[in-house]
């Protein structure tokens, strides 16, 4: 099967994008894995994939795979790279997009700097909408791993995030303690996994363990769940600037029931073909 493609990132959070409207395309996980693969495919954090919308409002459909080949539900860096890719690609002339995923529709707005504003729907709370094993709904809560308690905050935006509060994100334990809260067994759908230190009520850092794919440069949805736990937690207003590794994302949420916006960068790299 030969492929378009275009390469692209959204602060270093990297995607394969593929086209599911013009090309017909079957994709296996073996083929995702494939795709994802750093040194036999084209190498990427997700492969997102663009279709046409299942319901009459929406202007797209996008599907998000894992390098490790599972679909998920909801990819923030994605959204704004799909978002510069269908008008790339001459698929909109619209710069305000209403797009379907897996965890409901998002909306798009292409600004005139550039960048990208997603509003990334309310945030869920409740543990078994998460899904996360825990008696009631509370701000942090207690897990152990290998016999140590550690303290998190689990939220949900369409995909499910544990966040851990730390005091310096560059010495947090992010590759050793990341894939044990990954895998824990209180995350029936796994988890993403976010190591926050907040700098002030306007500043934070972030460093995030992706479900299925381990640590990225950004994660867009891991963003918007730490600004949710910040904001919670009364240590933040409304408005936050979030450095990852690969740069800054604007998160805005004015509280309980309302939608957080993420605002970022959405870079095309190359295009390419590739026979899988
Ligand atoms: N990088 C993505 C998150 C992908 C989440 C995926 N790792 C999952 O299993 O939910 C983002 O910018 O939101």
């Amino acid at each position: 099967m030969r492929l378009k493609f275009s390469k692209m990132h959204g602060l270093g959070n990297d995607f394969v994008m593929l086209d599911g409207i013009s090309q017909r395309l079957k994709l296996s996980p073996e083929k995702i894995r494939q795709l994802a693969d750093r040194h036999t495919g084209v190498g990427c954090d997700q492969v997102l994939v663009v279709e046409s919308p299942r319901t009459p409002d929406a202007d797209f459909r996008y599907r998000i795979y894992n390098a490790d080949g599972g679909e998920v539900e909801n990819c923030g860096n994605g959204a704004r790279c799909f978002a510069r890719f269908v008008r790339e690609r001459r698929l909109t002339g619209k710069k305000q997009l209403l797009v379907e995923t897996a965890a409901g529709m998002l909306q798009l707005n292409l600004l005139d700097d550039d960048r990208v504003s997603v509003d990334m729907g309310a945030p869920v709370l409740e543990p078994q909408q998460i899904p996360f094993a825990a008696d009631i709904r509370a701000e942090t809560y207690p897990l152990e791993v290998d016999g140590e308690v550690f303290t998190i905050s689990a939220v949900s935006m369409g995909n499910p995030h544990a966040v851990l509060l730390v005091d310096d994100v560059d010495a947090a334990p992010v590759e050793e303690l990341g894939p044990k809260v990954e895998h824990h067994q209180r995350f029936p759908q796994r988890v993403n996994v976010g190591f926050l230190q907040i700098e002030s009520r306007a500043r934070a850092r972030l460093r995030v363990f992706e479900r299925g794919v381990g640590e990225t440069r950004a994660c867009g949805t891991g963003a918007c769940a730490a600004m949710v736990v910040a904001r919670l937690r009364d240590l933040v207003d409304d408005s936050l600037e979030i450095q990852l590794p690969g740069g800054i994302l604007t998160i805005h949420w004015s509280g309980p029931g309302q939608p957080v916006t993420m605002t970022g960068p959405a870079t095309t790299v190359y295009h390419g073909q590739i026979v899988l």
